[in-house]
């Protein structure tokens, strides 16, 4: 589960205008499956990376799995697997196999667990037999995938995906939302950042729409469409 309370948060020292996250409290079990839309610079990529404690919010706290993340950002970084909007702010490696074993290895996985986990996530992407590749030659939409299958990899309780789609052609696409299909019946909390709510929508038990740091809409995505139609987000017909 992860819960935000009262969270706050503001670039740098300046008081005088608004926070880029306004006092957003909300709780994501797991499991579900969360859509979070909102136009641009309404403060969704702020949001989410105070799950694991990239940034620290200004007042306010999150808990993962019942823990502040403050307390144990470890944890927090085990349970919460995330992915960036710019794919390379997340790369640790120079190839694409050892880029998705990071995490798993950080884990202490014996290596035959490891490497199988690696496999099943570059499949998952349609990137298998790539490993060897180096990351800094694939194009964005590769690289958004090899970004992919290394928080896959992790088998984390909650999967962030920032703007995941944007890059990816439609065969990996579609490969990626089964995956996150199965990962959400089999109990992996997703939360999905993205402007473009084909397909994704129709997966999702949750929408959440941010604007101006708040969030403006908290609502089952059916019961939503005519809200949605009104907001900066791409909805399907
Ligand atoms: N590193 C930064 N330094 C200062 N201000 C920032 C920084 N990153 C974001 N902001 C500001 O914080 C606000 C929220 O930005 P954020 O990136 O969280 O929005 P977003 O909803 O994810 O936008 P987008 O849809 O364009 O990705 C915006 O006003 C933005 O200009």
């Amino acid at each position: 589960m992860i819960e935000t309370r009262e969270l706050t948060f503001r670039y740098g020292s300046d008081e005088s205008g608004p926070p880029a996250v306004d006092d957003v409290s909300f709780t994501i079990r797991d499991g579900s499956f969360v859509v979070l839309a909102g136009p641009n610079g309404s403060g969704k990529s702020t949001l989410v990376r105070q799950f694991n404690g990239l940034l620290d919010p200004d007042s306010g706290n999150v808990l993962v799995n019942g823990q502040a993340v403050d307390e144990n950002v470890v944890a927090a970084r085990t349970a919460v697997a995330m992915t960036f909007q710019d794919p390379r702010d997340g790369f640790v490696a120079a190839t694409v196999a050892a880029d998705v074993a990071f995490g798993p290895e950080n884990l202490g996985l014996a290596r035959e667990k490891i490497d199988e986990r690696v496999a099943d996530a570059l499949a998952a992407v349609r990137m298998d037999g790539r490993g060897d590749e180096r990351i800094d030659r694939l194009s964005g939409g590769e690289q958004a995938r090899v970004a992919i299958a290394g928080a896959l990899a992790m088998e984390p309780d909650h999967l962030v995906l920032d703007e995941p789609f944007a890059g990816l052609d439609q065969p990996a696409r579609q490969s990626v939302l089964s995956r996150l299909e199965a990962l959400g019946a089999a109990g992996t909390g997703i939360v999905v950042v993205t402007h473009d709510l084909r397909d994704v929508l129709a997966l999702a038990d949750r929408v959440l729409v941010m604007n101006e740091g708040r969030v403006a809409l908290d609502a089952d995505p059916e019961l939503a469409r005519e809200e949605l139609a009104g907001l900066a987000v791409r909805a399907p017909c």
